[in-house]
């Protein structure tokens, strides 16, 4: 065995095909799963966080090829001679020992159990396939397990039916151990649970990781949970890993502003310990046509200024949020003009027609913009921008806009700045001056 990690994930790549017609055309690509890099040592739990649909379960079934990578490599080292080798290169003999070696745990346990099959039949069944006959030692093999999961043996003849939620993940974590692999590939393994099940659970992973000298991948939407089990940590956005690091390191020093805001997500009972301030707003954009640059410009509370302007941070990301709706085609300026001139009527009783100040201020404040911003420059460009868009010409508006605000997080992609310790961020923010951000003012921790 080496002092290696047991796992290396090097520029691991999942694009989906987007085809189109009865030919199936390939127009495009969702590109899931965007060169991520990431080590899992011996006996170490490594979370891998994000919200829903930056590519964390592709990430796994392509680790574990349920899923064909589209590139990049899997380097597992189960202490052979020849060191690490690539699991993307496996054949199906190879594919099949590392499949032993490698399980994994899913968020519904009841997806992989048989209904009609008792429970200690489903866990021993991955024993009589990968080879042992003997009936009895299989039982008592899976007896011992059911226990040490926190079941009792006698469970080994009941049916999944008779298990709540929390017991069949128990169930689903002796399935997963009964080979005694080296790794546990866990995909969002409590989130199905109620909340008071969750803690259990945990504890019993952490548990058994100890007890079993496991390596895991563990993934979670939820910072909380990966706070109880991970060592380290590694924060995924829209295909990509962001930040990685010690989980303490992560918690108390974030480096990425989407770090930063999944953190002040978590909700805490005491008031005064609580962090706000920074809304995560709008969805994870697709993985199909993601944003240029820094994937995360689109949502960021410190998105970079252009040096022409010095403005307040707010203003900026509404400045940015206007543009990008107005490029989209989607400010309906004569909606807006219905919505607010539809209150009075005109002197020859007619509904009134809003004045065109009155839809700027509309559009302004529906945007977070004050009727003027502070900085001179930044004002002409956007009462310039207004007027075409005001005048019906949406096309001028966007050019006008798109050409007067750009960030440098949208021109070129950030790389990982090094915070030691293995901690790690691609933001251009801390590439600049390589240091910890300033928390925003008015994020209270
Ligand atoms: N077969 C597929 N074809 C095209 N796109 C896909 C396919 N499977 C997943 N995707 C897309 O890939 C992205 C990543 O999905 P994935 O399920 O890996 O995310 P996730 O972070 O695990 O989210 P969740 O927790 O909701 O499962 C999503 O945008 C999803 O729509």
């Amino acid at each position: 065995m080496t002092d290696g990690p047991l796992l290396s994930v090097r520029n691991l790549e999942k694009h989906y095909p987007i085809t189109e017609g009865i030919l199936s055309r390939q127009v495009g690509a969702a590109r899931a799963v965007d060169g991520i890099s990431f080590d899992i040592a011996r006996g170490e739990t490594l979370g891998l966080v994000g919200e829903s649909g930056c590519g964390k379960s592709t990430a796994a079934s392509s680790i574990v090829r349920l899923e064909e990578p589209t590139g990049g490599q899997v380097l597992f080292d189960d202490g052979r001679e020849e060191g690490p080798r690539d699991v993307t290169r496996f054949d199906e003999a190879e594919l099949k020992a590392f499949r032993r070696d490698a399980q994994m745990i899913f968020q519904d346990p009841s997806s992989s159990l048989d209904p009609r099959m008792t429970v200690g039949s489903s866990v021993a069944e991955s024993l009589a396939v990968h080879g042992m006959a003997d009936r009895e030692r299989r039982r008592t093999i899976v007896e011992n397990l059911l226990e040490d999961v926190g079941l009792s043996a006698s469970d080994y003849d009941r049916y999944p039916h008779e298990f709540s939620g929390g017991q069949k993940q128990r169930i689903g974590l002796a399935r997963a151990l009964v080979l005694n692999p080296e790794l546990i590939i866990a995909d969002e393994p409590v989130s199905a649970l109620d909340v008071s099940v969750r803690a259990e659970i945990l504890s019993l992973v952490d548990r058994l990781q100890e007890r079993y000298g496991l390596s895991m991948l563990f993934i979670s939407h939820d910072m909380s949970v990966v706070r109880d089990v991970c060592d380290r940590v590694a924060v995924m956005y829209l295909g990509k890993i962001v930040e990685i690091g010690e989980t303490e390191e992560v918690f108390s020093d974030p480096q990425h502003p989407y770090t930063e805001a999944l953190l002040s997500a978590i909700p805490t009972p005491d008031p005064r310990q609580r962090r706000k301030g920074i809304d995560l707003t709008g969805k994870v954009p697709s993985p199909v046509d993601p944003p240029s640059g820094c994937r995360f410009h689109t949502r960021c509370h410190r998105v970079i200024q252009s040096d022409e302007y010095d403005l307040e941070q707010a203003n900026w990301r509404s400045l940015l949020n206007l543009r990008d709706e107005v490029v989209a085609g989607a400010v309906d300026v004569e909606a807006v003009r219905e919505s607010v001139g539809g209150e009075g009527t005109d002197a020859a009783g007619g509904v009134e027609t809003a004045s065109d100040d009155a839809v700027e201020r509309e559009i302004r404040d529906d945007f977070g913009l004050p009727e003027r911003l502070s900085d001179e420059a930044a004002e002409r460009r956007l009462g310039d921008a207004f007027d075409r868009l005001l005048d019906g010409n949406e096309t001028a508006a966007a050019e006008a806009l798109a050409s007067a605000f750009v960030t440098p997080c949208e021109e070129s992609t950030p790389e990982f700045t090094d915070h030691g310790g293995g901690h790690r961020s691609a933001c251009f923010l801390t590439a600049r001056d390589d240091r910890a951000l300033e928390r925003p003012a008015n994020a209270e921790r």
